[in-house]
């Protein structure tokens, strides 16, 4: 891992912190452990449910399907009878964009599933592809027989054994309901609401499916239901025997075994698609670097994530430093001297944003920065240094690879900040939301409207570009219903309401998006021939994007330049000016590490 990583960066942020950047959580919408409001049903099973039954549609003879999202177009059939499919549709409708498809949304919201109800921690791999049309049949029913079930797993990869192990975790939690088997679980007549038989007499995901099974107390539907022929677990469980259930007695085993073949179950995927290395939890992770324009001033913004272990306090004593380079000038690549500057805020994250990472016993600590930059000199890379002030050794966090380990090792390079010449401007863009008239056939009074989100967009494009062409691409992949994504080129024009701003020319345009998370790549065409682009730019919170004011910077001797001594008297001087005789203690490593 070496920062940038967009795919890592994006579906590390989705599964550890339960959210996306712009702060839509999925992890709440299941964790923890919950019921649906109404239906009563558990949505962790929904959502385990769901991943399998996309998975299901694999035939390893011709290397189609797997975890695709084609289950969004097969929910018609009989082998995928159940509202709680319908439900957690909607629940991932918004999550997919550019970076993470609807089958990796499918596959993490598994993985949270299982974590959320004390199950095992499945490793994540990402890069499934969506589909966008419905695949080939072969999902097990109740009533099929031993061999056509063995057949069917078969197909999907999986041997008699493994088809045992997979019903068996898949069955740990969630039940059958009388609405879709009413011969298995009787409706209740004075209820609109369907009957839930639950598996076993737990909601977590655990092993009392087998010990129950096993003990002869189980009322699991799908093994001891009044119609024979749909009593597909004890047909299952027994086909060897009771061997492998039997195996799964021990609680550790079974968990173990679960994360296993579950986690091959989610990698299941057609045979042209390459899953990614497993997406880690990273210790220390940077966000949200971007140069922006606020309240009439050029900001640079990022953030430091570090994990802070389950019932312990953040250090309150720890000072995290940002540190940066200029880009232009005398001073540039740091010759002279180093600009830094203290977080604007911190503050420890809510141990319950994911069920993954809390499973794993961490919560997060974040420190965000936001500094003001002069363009003429920018920005060129940056990094961080934390002291604990303990005695410790101060640690660097520079994007070198041991930063993968926490360790926060000198040696790295740096965080690049690899251009400056075109910046999305999100608090000078904006959007509303409008009746489509079209779709809607000009009848507003109609129930479910359709409605489109009108962009007005804004970004700024460095003097001496001189672009002959400001354009984009548009894309939005969470649209209603699943119809195909939304794509859309379109170019931007040289808008004079908004005044030229530090050496920033503003160009506009306006578009119209059917989905709900819309996302820019943005190209400037310099006159040298060269495209200047700014990738996978968010678009959610734009004109309400909170305002935070940036921090003091101070300047201290550069790292490597031989003036760096008389540097840092200058340094020390302005830091007098801002700092208190206490932060100035806490300066003070900083820079004998300097000057070593
Ligand atoms: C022989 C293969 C299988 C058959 C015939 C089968 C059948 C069923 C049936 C009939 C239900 C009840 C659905 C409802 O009433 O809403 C159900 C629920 C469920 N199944 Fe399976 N299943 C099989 C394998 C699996 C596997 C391999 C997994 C996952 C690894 C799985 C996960 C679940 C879950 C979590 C539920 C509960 C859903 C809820 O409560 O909403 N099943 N299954």
């Amino acid at each position: 891992y070496k920062w940038p990583s967009p795919q890592y960066d994006t579906l590390e942020e989705l599964l550890y912190m339960g959210r996306r950047s712009d702060g839509s959580s999925l992890a709440s919408l299941v964790h923890p452990c919950r019921k649906r409001t109404g239906t009563l049903g558990s949505i962790p099973a929904e959502w385990l449910r769901f991943a399998f039954h996309d998975m299901a549609t694999h035939n390893v003879d011709d290397g189609t399907g797997g975890m695709d999202g084609s289950i969004v177009y097969e929910l018609g059939r009989s082998e995928n009878f159940g509202i709680g499919f319908n439900q957690t549709l909607s629940d991932f409708e918004g999550f997919p964009n550019a970076r993470v498809s609807r089958a990796d949304i499918t596959a993490i919201g598994a993985i949270m599933a299982v974590a959320t109800c004390g199950g095992p921690v499945i490793p994540f791999r990402g890069g499934r592809i969506d589909t966008w049309t419905a695949g080939g049949f072969g999902t097990p029913e109740p009533q099929h027989d031993l061999s056509t079930l063995n057949e069917s797993f078969r197909k999907q990869g999986f041997n008699q054994e493994e088809m045992i192990k997979l019903v068996a975790c898949g069955h740990s939690f969630g039940g059958v309901r009388s609405t879709e088997f009413p011969s298995l679980v009787p409706p209740n007549p004075d209820s609109l609401t369907a009957v839930i038989h639950d598996f076993d007499t737990t909601p977590d995901f655990d092993n009392a499916v087998v010990t129950e099974y096993l003990s002869g107390a189980t009322t699991n539907p799908l093994v001891v239901g009044a119609n024979k022929t749909l009593v597909s677990d004890l047909r299952v469980f027994e086909s060897d025997g009771n061997k492998t259930i039997q195996s799964f007695a021990d609680k550790d085993t079974y968990a173990n075994e679960c994360r296993d073949i579950l986690a091959r179950m989610i990698d299941v995927v057609p045979k042209d698609v390459t899953l990614t290395d497993e997406i880690k939890l990273l210790p220390v992770k940077v966000g949200y670097a971007q140069l922006a324009f606020e309240k009439g001033q050029l900001v640079f913004k990022t953030s430091l994530r570090l994990l802070q272990p389950l019932n312990t306090d953040v250090n309150k004593n720890r000072v995290t430093t940002l540190l940066w380079c200029d880009k232009y000038g005398s001073n540039a690549g740091c010759s002279g001297k180093t600009s830094t500057a203290l977080p604007v805020t911190s503050f420890p994250e809510d141990p319950n944003l994911s069920p993954v990472t809390l499973k794993l016993g961490y919560y997060f600590v974040t420190y965000t920065y936001v500094v003001p930059i002069a363009s003429n000199t920018s920005i060129s890379k940056f990094w961080f240094e934390m002291d604990e002030k303990d005695g410790s050794p101060l640690k660097v966090f520079d994007n070198n690879e041991a930063d993968t380990q926490g360790q926060g090792l000198k040696g790295g390079n740096g965080y690049p900040i690899d251009q400056d010449q075109v910046i999305f401007a999100p608090m000078l863009s904006s959007v509303v939301s409008l009746y489509d008239s079209a779709a809607n056939k000009g009848d507003t009074s109609a129930t479910n409207l359709t409605v489109i989100k009108r962009y007005t967009l804004v970004t700024g494009v460095r003097d001496g570009v001189n672009p002959t062409r400001v354009h984009a691409i548009a894309n939005d992949v969470a649209i209603r219903n699943f119809t195909e994504p939304f794509q859309s080129s379109f170019d931007f024009v040289l808008n004079s309401t908004f005044p030229p701003l530090q050496g920033y020319t503003f160009y506009t345009a306006t578009i119209d998006d059917p989905g709900m998370q819309l996302t820019l790549d943005i190209f400037a065409e310099g006159a040298d021939g060269k495209t200047y682009q700014q990738n996978f730019v968010e678009t959610l919170l734009l004109d309400n994007t909170p305002y935070v004011k940036p921090a003091s910077v101070v300047t201290i001797g550069g790292r490597t330049s031989a003036a760096s001594k008389s540097a840092v008297t200058t340094g020390a001087t302005v830091l007098l000016a801002v700092f208190s005789a206490h932060l100035l203690g806490t300066w003070n490593p900083i820079i004998d590490w300097m000057l070593s």
